[in-house]
């Protein structure tokens, strides 16, 4: 990250989403006609009263300043790969590897495959990330969010990046091919497929978009599914592939509130640019949270495909939905609201509530 952090919105990164002191809260309802570029520049030129966009507002607090860190060659390589969101992924595959164990008798995972499995899948997730940051080395430049990014910035050349893109691809897929056969790398290689190849270029073109990014960052879980024993047939996978598609969608929408304006100004389709008014953000929030503890529930009561009425599935189900209530609580709240005091809590709750839902669906196979 770079740069001090201003009181505005969506900075840097989602770090500073979440770092942000709150703003005026938005009282305001904003038109359903899609943010234009140039609206999208005025606004963000000219204060407007009321609006929370914390970009539009005077800050009331004074900005935390940060101290701006040189970036280094070798940071540049790790912020290439996205690592948040692949120390995400990597949280999923180990559930989801505790999970698949369950699902084949006698399978367990030692230490150096465990080491493997998160190896092979981080390197194919860091190299899907780095190969969405070389083609959209064009527009990343467009949003502060994305602009201090090394291809974004140009302290580093797209070969370099499009080598570091290619080696870690190979030698992920290598890895678990070779571990764990053909399935986790497929999985893998078809993961990387639907992220680079066809999500990346629908952001620009409809917020449809956000659906395929769901479909790219659940596919990840049936790498340590299969790479554990389980089958890509099994009720358990899809359940959990359903729990991290549902959830992506009051993760994301706050992240599409939060930068709703940089979206636009850049030309991102996103359903916060489309639908300013964040209605229909709100209601895919909500949507999203209730599905998502839906699948967990499923899984709780039946981890094998047939229902199991005993103690431990539904315990496991209440605390399902136990630990999926204050995202969904966050969700009815920015729903109501739309501001982003409440976008900010959605988006914190988000990455608190996806851990604990894959915990307790674990706990659940391992014994409960
Ligand atoms: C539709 C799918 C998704 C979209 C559009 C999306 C979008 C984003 C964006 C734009 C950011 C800010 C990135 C940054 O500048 O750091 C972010 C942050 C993050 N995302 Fe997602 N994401 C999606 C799915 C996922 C998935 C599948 C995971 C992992 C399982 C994930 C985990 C995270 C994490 C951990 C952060 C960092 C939060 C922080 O900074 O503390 N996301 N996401
Ligand atoms: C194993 C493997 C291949 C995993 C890859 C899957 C993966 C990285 C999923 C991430 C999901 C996602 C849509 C992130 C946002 O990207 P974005 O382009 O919207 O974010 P940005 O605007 O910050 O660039």
């Amino acid at each position: 990250m770079t740069g001090p952090l201003m009181a505005t919105d969506c900075r840097e990164s989602s770090t500073a989403l979440l770092d942000q002191p709150l703003v005026i809260p938005d009282e305001s309802v904003t038109p359903d006609e899609p943010l234009t570029p140039s609206e999208t520049a005025r606004s963000l030129d000219r204060p407007r009263s009321g609006v929370a966009d914390s970009a539009d507002a005077e800050p009331r607090v004074p900005p935390r300043e940060r101290r701006k860190r040189e970036p280094t060659r070798f940071g540049d390589f790790i912020e290439l790969t996205k690592p948040r969101i692949v120390s995400m992924i990597l949280v999923t595959t180990v559930a989801s590897a505790w999970i698949g164990m369950s699902a084949k008798t006698g399978v367990m995972l030692s230490l150096p495959e465990w080491f493997a499995l998160l190896l092979g899948t981080g390197l194919v997730a860091g190299s899907a990330g780095a190969a969405n940051q070389v083609w959209e080395r064009w527009i990343d430049p467009l949003m502060p969010r994305t602009a201090s990014r090394p291809l974004a910035s140009r302290r580093m050349s797209v070969a370099t990046g499009v080598a570091f893109t290619a080696v870690l691809g190979l030698l992920g897929t290598v890895v678990l091919a070779w571990q764990f056969g053909p399935a986790p790398a497929l999985v893998g290689l078809a993961t990387w497929g639907v992220y680079v190849l066809v999500y990346t270029p629908m952001k620009t073109r409809t917020a449809w978009n956000t659906t395929v990014g769901a479909i790219a960052g659940a596919l990840p879980v049936f790498m340590g599914y299969t790479a554990a024993g389980g089958q890509m047939t099994d009720l358990a996978g899809w359940m959990l592939f359903g729990v991290l598609a549902c959830w992506q969608y009051p993760h994301f929408m706050a992240i599409a509130w939060l930068c709703r304006h940089q979206y636009a100004e850049a030309g991102f389709q996103m359903t916060t640019t489309i639908q300013p008014s964040g209605r229909s953000a709100g209601w895919q929030s909500i949507v999203g949270s209730i599905a998502l503890a839906a699948c967990g529930v499923t899984m709780c009561l039946a981890p094998a495909g047939d229902l199991i009425l005993s103690v431990a599935s539904l315990v496991t189900s209440l605390l399902v939905v136990a630990a999926t209530w204050p995202l969904f609580v966050a969700a009815v709240r920015f729903a109501r609201q739309r501001d982003d005091q409440h976008a900010r809590k959605m988006m914190r709750w988000s990455l608190v509530v996806l851990p604990a839902v894959l915990l307790v669906m674990t706990l659940r196979v391992i014994g409960l």
